[in-house]
């Protein structure tokens, strides 16, 4: 099949374009790449070759000089681009520059500066609140309904797809435990998440708008929250999440621009308690995306969370993270939370799949509460797109390994 031609539905065809970074295998050199069907355009190199005012922003390390160029920079980017995989006359002059994606090495694509984590998902929210906090008048704490609540975490521990991770030691005491003990993790867990990554950087002391969401952020990848539960468990009280989440968070080497995802755009669910003005969107486009995230250990699918069902959306949350004034820079990520949606195998966590391990789930190489050393962890997604095609997302992966 000519390089130009992919089989019926591709899901990353010339509708979807999402930019990584990647060296060709036994180079060390990095440059930006776009995926078309299972190969990788050196973008840098095909703006050279097409004589395009681009090169600057694509003939490059990192994504970083394109998350910094803005809104009107990434839609005229990706407008060349769509020509450049469509004409006849482009395709011939960058065909040189496609390489199988079986022959690059794919690297995390961005910088990443700060790093926020939500928590945004009424069902995931519902459930761990009965799970941790049986007692509790409330399901939800008395301030969820009104913002969203996020942490801050560890942008040095981002990596990508297919980056082992090591199960993390640390801390536990249950209950009966008289004292804390010291050792790996036993409670080893996923949570999958939407990321999003900012490109344009806002001004200390600005709040950014609802309205001025898509001119912050540029796109979204697929995010592994790897979390630590017994760990998670015992250190959290009072100041929130810490080594239990920050030893690795695994994000897709793909980035799916906004604008490749405008057919998915849907209404979030319907807000039960009205809002301060700076986190209501009833008059906004609408904010939520309908993603269809699978998750799958071992190859073996055991939840498909919805994305359509958060309960806050990304504009929300960019919202709330700059309402005190505090700016945003390139490179910023943020995880949307735990997607889970309301059945059973619509959780995004093996601490609700088995309900914190009360539960097992019966794998066909056998019998999970929490993970094993060498599980691997598979999410990916897919989004409608127009005329009946699917936008894919780029899938994140991750092997867990004993630490040596
Ligand atoms: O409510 C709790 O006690 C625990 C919350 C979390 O573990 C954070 C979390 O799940 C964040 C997320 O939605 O990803
Ligand atoms: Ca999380
Ligand atoms: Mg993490």
């Amino acid at each position: 099949m000519p390089p130009f031609d992919l089989p019926e539905g591709d899901p990353f065809g010339a509708h979807n374009l999402p930019y990584g970074v990647f060296s060709p295998l036994g180079s060390d050199e990095r440059t930006v790449g776009v995926r078309y069907g299972d190969q990788v355009l050196d973008a840098g190199a095909a703006a050279a070759a097409l004589g395009s005012p681009y090169v600057a922003l694509l003939a490059h390390p990192t994504l970083g000089p394109l998350l910094a160029a803005g809104r009107t920079a990434w839609s005229d980017v990706r407008r060349a681009l769509t020509a450049w995989v469509t004409v006849p006359s482009h395709q011939e002059t960058i065909a040189p520059f496609l390489h199988p994606l079986s022959a690059v090495t794919l690297h995390l694509p961005f910088e990443v500066a700060d790093y926020v984590d939500f928590y945004a998902s009424e069902n995931h929210a519902r459930n761990v609140g009965r799970i941790f906090r049986p007692d509790a008048p409330d399901s939800l704490t008395p301030n969820w309904k009104h913002l969203p609540i996020g942490y801050h975490g560890r942008s040095g521990t981002i990596v990508v797809s297919d980056t082992e991770v090591v199960r993390p030691s640390g801390q536990r005491k249950s209950p009966s435990d008289p004292a804390p003990v010291f050792g790996p993790s036993i409670r080893l867990d996923i949570e999958a998440e939407v990321g999003f990554v900012v490109g344009t950087p806002s001004r200390m002391g600005e709040p950014v708008a609802l309205a001025d969401f898509r001119e912050h952020v540029f796109g979204l990848c697929l995010l592994n929250d790897w979390s630590a539960r017994d760990i998670q468990a015992w250190e959290y009280v009072p100041l929130g999440p810490f080594l239990g989440k920050s030893f690795a968070t695994s994000v897709s080497a793909w980035i799916t621009p906004l604008d490749a995802l405008e057919e998915s755009r849907v209404a979030p669910p319907e807000r039960t308690h009205e809002l301060l003005p700076y986190l209501d969107d009833s008059a906004e486009e609408p904010g939520g995306y309908d993603l269809r995230i699978s998750v799958a250990i071992n190859g073996h699918v055991v939840s498909e969370p919805p994305f359509s069902t958060m309960y806050w959306t990304a504009a929300q949350q960019l919202a709330q993270m700059t309402v005190n004034g505090a700016s945003l820079r390139t490179g910023d990520l943020y995880g949307s939370g735990t997607v889970s949606g309301p059945a059973e195998r619509e959780r995004g966590s093996l601490l609700e799949l088995t309900w914190n391990g009360r539960d097992v789930l019966e794998l066909p190489d056998g019998k999970r509460t929490f993970l094993e050393d060498g599980d691997v962890v598979t999410l990916s997604a897919w989004a409608p797109g127009a005329d009946g095609t699917r936008v894919g997302l780029g899938e994140v992966t991750g092997r867990i390994v004993a630490r040596g």
